[in-house]
């Protein structure tokens, strides 16, 4: 049987503290990326929103325009930067999220960047499911105000490892995507996110758990660091998750790397120790992983 995880790895998570300047967040950002390398990550995510603050008044301040690509400098200069930082460290940059703007449409995007180690881009993920909620008393978001939902699953093949799968944070909370990642064989699936104070306590360490319990797959949720002075809350806590539903790496609310080797072996086993692979009443429910499925791959 072939492994899905080819061979061991370093993940790296940067929780990176984000503000107002956009090209004080892209510095940062390079500079975590460049660490958690030097420490011997072969892959590097950043967190939802990573080159703004997260809101709805700053998503078209600071949007990029990515489409056609590649883009020029001056459409994106994230895309660049992430581009050029994959190519120097020699390492896979999943580039949390960016908000975009696709001019043909007149439509906002919250965007997500995937490169190779040789700088190219490998997958765009654009948020499916918008970030609209109204919990009275606690918060009220409404992406969709703004933005518009992206209408792909996105699986990326690295060839030396196998295949991840990119989607971002409120997308954690559909177990579809997740179930037809893993089904079309990933090892590995990657939420940028920023949850917030409230939702944050309930539920982010749940849903990165419950992902990883339902398919035995690895889980890496990677959040902003919690800025208080902000408008928005993130809630931190930036974590990787085992095929076992434990937690490996976990931080706390403030800037810093959480970094986990994912054992090539450990899927394999759990999947063999409770085989729900082998399980599954196909014939009593429909497989979401056939059928009309849009992919970015
Ligand atoms: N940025 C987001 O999509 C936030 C999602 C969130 O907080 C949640 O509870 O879900």
């Amino acid at each position: 049987m072939t492994k899905l995880l080819k061979k061991p790895l370093k993940l790296a998570l940067v929780q990176l503290a984000t503000g107002a300047d956009k090209s004080v967040n892209l510095s940062r950002a390079r500079s975590k990326v460049i660490e958690a390398t030097s420490n011997g990550a072969n892959i590097v995510v950043l967190p939802e929103c990573f080159n703004s603050p997260y809101g709805t008044s700053f998503f078209p301040k600071y949007a990029e325009t990515l489409l056609p690509s590649p883009p020029t400098e001056s459409q994106s200069p994230t895309f660049h930067a992430l581009s050029a930082l994959a190519k120097e460290t020699k390492t896979y940059i999943v580039g949390g999220s960016i908000p975009e703007y696709w001019s043909e449409t007149k439509k906002h995007y919250n965007t997500s960047l995937t490169f190779g180690p040789d700088g190219k881009l490998l997958a765009t993920h654009r948020k499916v499911h918008l970030f609209d909620i109204d919990i009275p008393g606690k918060i009220r978001f409404k992406e969709s105000e703004v933005l518009s939902p992206g209408n792909r699953v996105t699986i990326v093949d690295l060839p030396e490892y196998g295949k991840i799968a990119i989607a971002i944070c409120y997308d954690i909370r559909f177990p579809e995507l997740a179930t037809i990642a893993a089904r079309k064989g990933c090892f590995l699936l990657l939420y940028p996110g920023a949850f917030n104070l409230t939702t944050g306590a309930l539920h982010w360490a749940l849903q990165g758990r419950a992902r990883a319990m339902d398919n035995q797959v690895y889980v890496g949720l990677c959040s902003p660091a919690q800025d208080m002075e902000a408008e928005y809350h993130a809630w931190g806590h930036s974590m990787v998750v085992d095929p076992n539903a434990q937690v490996l790496a976990e931080t706390d609310e403030n800037e810093g790397i959480v970094y986990a080797d994912l054992d090539a072996d450990k899927i394999e086993e759990a999947r063999k120790g409770i085989p729900l692979y082998t399980q599954r009443r196909f014939d009593v429910y429909p497989d979401i992983s056939q059928g009309d499925v849009r992919y970015e791959e």
